[in-house]
């Protein structure tokens, strides 16, 4: 691939901001590597947040199947999951969330109103990926990417929004499902790193051999998705630290077991009418309402009641 015109003058600019360290940097920095699972409203926020996750993943594949119940095939838009993400920061604020932002909406200008907006939500970060329009889960048939050089406008786009900000920002590209292959996916993710991404993902590696092989060629931070059912054999963070990686999204973890749970349960009560049976399967009344805080905002709201004057 020829020397990029946009990295090289990307590169300057970003020489000149002085080395970056985000919230992103400093979980990298503690741990060597970041498990983020997937995750696509305020209640599956709150679940992550409970656990004591430090960071997660909003996920475009899940908020696309949790909120319109549809594939992840381009059918989701920008502020669709900037109002998702903001729901999911705002239940979850002591998790660091990287948010998929897919293509960005269009061409740069798209692209910096998105990275705005996702900025805006209080998110830690988020993901830029280098397909067509409408583009398609990275673990699907038939994806296209748009020349290197454009999606490195566009992730020169993104940093230029980002400015000074504690925003990290991963670069993905697809191109390993096209022709070029892999060659052409490292390429990629060094010229989009070039143009001034935090991190980047090489999407849908298909063996260990070839997660070495994006370790050992790529600059930089590198991203991981353990996708279950995918092209990407499943890894332990220990495993992925060892192979190379530094971030690790899940992102259908927390979608598929919803789904599993929600499919045996209501498939049982088609069955009985009742959930009397399945009592074990449930949350309590007490448990969830302390998952979402209802202690909290009791205890609040108590002290000020005092204040409020009886209407009648
Ligand atoms: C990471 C992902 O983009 C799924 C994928 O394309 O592999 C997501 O939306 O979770
Ligand atoms: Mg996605």
């Amino acid at each position: 691939m020829a020397n990029s015109q946009v990295a090289v003058t990307v590169k300057t600019l970003s020489a000149a901001a002085g080395p970056r360290k985000t919230r992103m940097h400093r979980l990298i920095e503690e741990d060597g590597i970041v498990l983020m699972p997937g995750i696509y409203d305020a209640l599956s926020a709150a679940v992550l947040q409970s656990l004591g996750f430090k960071a997660g993943f909003v996920s475009g594949y899940a908020v696309s199947a949790a909120r319109l119940g549809m594939p992840d095939i381009g059918l989701l838009t920008p502020p669709e999951m900037a109002d998702a993400a903001r729901a999911i920061c705002a239940a979850a604020p002591n998790v660091a969330f990287i948010v998929d932002a897919d293509t960005g909406g269009g061409n740069a200008l798209n692209v910096q109103r998105t990275v705005r907006d996702i900025m805006g939500t209080g998110a830690a970060g988020l993901f830029l990926e280098d397909q067509v329009w409408p583009k398609k889960c990275g673990h699907m048939q038939g994806k296209q990417v748009i020349p290197a050089d454009e999606h490195a406008a566009k992730i020169a786009a993104a940093r230029e929004a980002i400015g000074d900000s504690d925003f990290f920002l991963i670069a993905r590209t697809d191109a390993r499902a096209t022709a070029g292959g892999l060659a052409e996916a490292i390429a990629r993710a060094n010229l989009y790193m070039e143009a001034g991404a935090d991190a980047c993902f090489v999407e849908a590696p298909r063996s260990d051999d070839e997660m070495r092989e994006v370790s050992k060629k790529t600059k930089g931070f590198r991203a991981a998705n353990m996708l279950e059912g995918g092209y990407t054999p499943l890894h332990t963070p220990e495993e992925l630290k060892e192979l190379g990686f530094h971030l690790i999204v899940h992102s259908t973890t927390a979608v598929y077991a919803s789904a599993r749970a929600l499919i045996d349960v209501l498939g049982v009560m088609k069955k009985e009418g009742t959930s009397r049976g399945q009592l074990d399967k449930l949350t309590t009344f007490e448990e969830f309402n302390s998952l979402i805080g209802l202690k909290t905002l009791n205890e609040i709201g108590a002290r000020f009641e005092k204040f409020r004057v009886p209407s009648n």
